[in-house]
């Protein structure tokens, strides 16, 4: 018990949302799809009939087993275990009904790697926190708006899983816009540390200076990027 929800063992029962997250994606026979967490495979045979090859990982060696018994069929299906958000496999298109706890960590994981665009399953909450405007933003906010377009694909009722979480779902598509780097990524999350400080007193603390007296909050997303940058200069 303690284990599924660590790695966020809600799994999707509604073979038509499986569905609608395969049509969403534009998977054509030139496409590598990567998949984080395979789950019971409801997404896996689905993803493998639309590309060219699918690369799906499980951090449970149980379920990995499960689906190499289970899809031993399937020529174009490449089943790994470990996390997900530490392997260097390329790919052009990243599906994910995201393990809730991780959905930060797949953000940040993202913005540093090249792929066209995916579609992601993430908590309604944690939705809102990546296209929040101002004082709702986070670090994470800026770094998802600034690595990709985001879109909302439709809302999935916490009774389409089993067992069911306790919060609703979102569909997001994301197409990617710009990479980002480790120090990038880590600079943006400094920031927000200081976030009550003015751009003046945090480029202090870096060494650095500016006559600007906005407070990140006042910042653009674009702005906070380009504040990092110059931190990092
Ligand atoms: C929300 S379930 C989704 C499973 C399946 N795709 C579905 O839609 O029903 C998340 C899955 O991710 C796996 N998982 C959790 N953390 C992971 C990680 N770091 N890397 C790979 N898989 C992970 C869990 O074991 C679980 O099977």
């Amino acid at each position: 018990m303690i284990k599924r929800k660590l790695l966020g063992q809600h799994f999707l029962n509604s073979k038509t949302i499986a569905e609608s997250i395969v049509s969403e994606a534009k998977i054509t026979k030139n496409d590598v799809v990567f998949e984080v967490g395979t789950g019971l495979g409801i997404l896996t045979p689905l993803l493998c009939k639309k590309a060219k090859k699918v690369i799906s990982i499980d951090a449970d060696e149980t379920l990995v087993k499960k689906a190499r018994t289970e899809f031993s069929d399937i020529e174009n299906l490449v089943l790994k275990s470990g996390d997900g958000f530490k392997k260097k496999d390329s790919f052009s298109i990243f599906v994910s009904n995201l393990p809730y706890s991780k959905s930060k960590d797949a953000v940040e994981w993202l913005a540093q790697r090249s792929f066209s665009h995916g579609v992601i399953m993430v908590q309604k909450e944690f939705a809102e926190k990546l296209v929040a405007e101002s004082k709702n933003r986070k670090a994470v906010s800026i770094i998802a708006t600034y690595a990709f377009d985001i879109e909302k694909i439709s809302n999935v009722r916490k009774n389409n899983f089993s067992p069911p979480p306790k919060v609703d779902s979102v569909i997001l598509k994301i197409t990617k816009k710009n990479n980002m780097d480790k120090r990038l990524i880590s600079t943006i999350n400094e920031i927000f540390s200081y976030r009550r400080k003015t751009v003046k007193n945090i480029l202090k603390q870096f060494n650095k200076k500016t006559v600007i007296e906005k407070r990140v909050d006042d910042l653009s997303g674009d702005e906070i990027v380009n504040l990092a940058k110059q931190i990092l200069k």
